[in-house]
């Protein structure tokens, strides 16, 4: 299996500064290294400051690794080299709404990824752009939609139009089916599930629903403190877990989301 991101040895420490200026080094993700293979989906699971967020940060190039580096293809990834990165990495939040502009269209906002990132003129722009809300789920007419004249679950597949319309090959999701209602969740999900199918996009996938994850997920990493203390394949850590951090995570004892956890499994397609 060929291995597409690879996260070595990375590291994150901040420095903050109190109001006598003495200085507290926080180290939030310790040497960490994992990879993930092309189509395949990794989720990181941990309670609430384990480090998951920033090593998202730390992959989709929103943060600096202290140290480490991180590979795509065989090729280091360079800090602050957006335009390399955004061709093959991109990210979904956990607020559609927030990470939507409410002055533009949702087709002025898919099409500044291409203004910046690639060579399409506006006619192959503007099919792209089509192309690409079909395969959320949308239709060519959202193109003139504002955000808010759409529902929270077109938003989320907006974002994920966002997300796909540079043709990544690695999706970063930070929690982001956690603030959407059960059967939206549900249809998000099969979504996933569908653009890995047909698109061969690789995951990786920040939650704290063990429920999620299960029909998510080919891999776990397991965050505690900043390092990971377990990882394998979803069977193998579910069925037989192997810290009792892990097992508390896996009853959902260590999150305060609880909303997290409800998934309406009638709408799946995939166990
Ligand atoms: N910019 C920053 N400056 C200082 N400390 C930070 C910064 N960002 C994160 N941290 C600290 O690093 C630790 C890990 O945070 P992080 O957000 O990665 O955890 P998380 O597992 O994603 O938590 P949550 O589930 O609550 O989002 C936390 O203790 C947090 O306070």
């Amino acid at each position: 299996m060929s291995t597409l991101l690879e996260v070595k040895d990375v590291t994150k420490t901040y420095i903050e500064r109190n109001k006598i200026f003495k200085a507290r080094v926080f180290h939030a993700v310790k040497t960490t290294s994992f990879s993930l293979a092309k189509g395949k989906t990794l989720a990181i699971m941990g309670s609430n400051g384990s480090g998951k967020s920033t090593l998202a940060a730390l992959i989709s190039g929103a943060a600096t690794p202290t140290s480490g580096d991180i590979y795509f293809a065989g090729e280091r990834l360079i800090p602050g080299d957006y335009q390399q990165r955004s061709k093959h990495i991109r990210m979904i939040f956990q607020d559609a709404e927030a990470s939507l502009n409410p002055h533009l269209t949702l087709g002025k906002q898919l099409e500044e990824p291409l203004l910046f990132n690639s060579a399409l003129n506006a006619v192959q722009r503007r099919e792209r752009i089509i192309e690409t809300l079909q395969q959320v789920g949308l239709l060519g007419e959202h193109m003139m939609f504002y955000p808010q004249m759409m529902s929270t679950g077109q938003k989320q597949r907006a974002s994920i139009a966002r997300a796909i319309i540079l043709k990544p090959d690695v999706l970063v999701a930070d929690e982001a089916l956690a603030t959407l209602d059960s059967s939206v969740r549900a249809q998000i999900i099969n979504l996933l599930l569908d653009l890995q199918d047909k698109l061969g996009i690789a995951y990786i996938f920040i939650s704290q629903s063990p429920e999620i994850v299960k029909h998510l997920a080919d891999e776990v990493v397991v965050m505690h403190e900043g390092s990971i203390v377990e990882r394998g394949t979803v069977v193998d850590v579910f069925n037989n877990p192997q810290q009792s951090y892990t097992q508390k995570l896996l009853r959902s004892e260590l999150t305060n989301a609880p909303s997290d956890g409800n998934v309406d499994t009638a709408f799946l397609e995939k166990e």
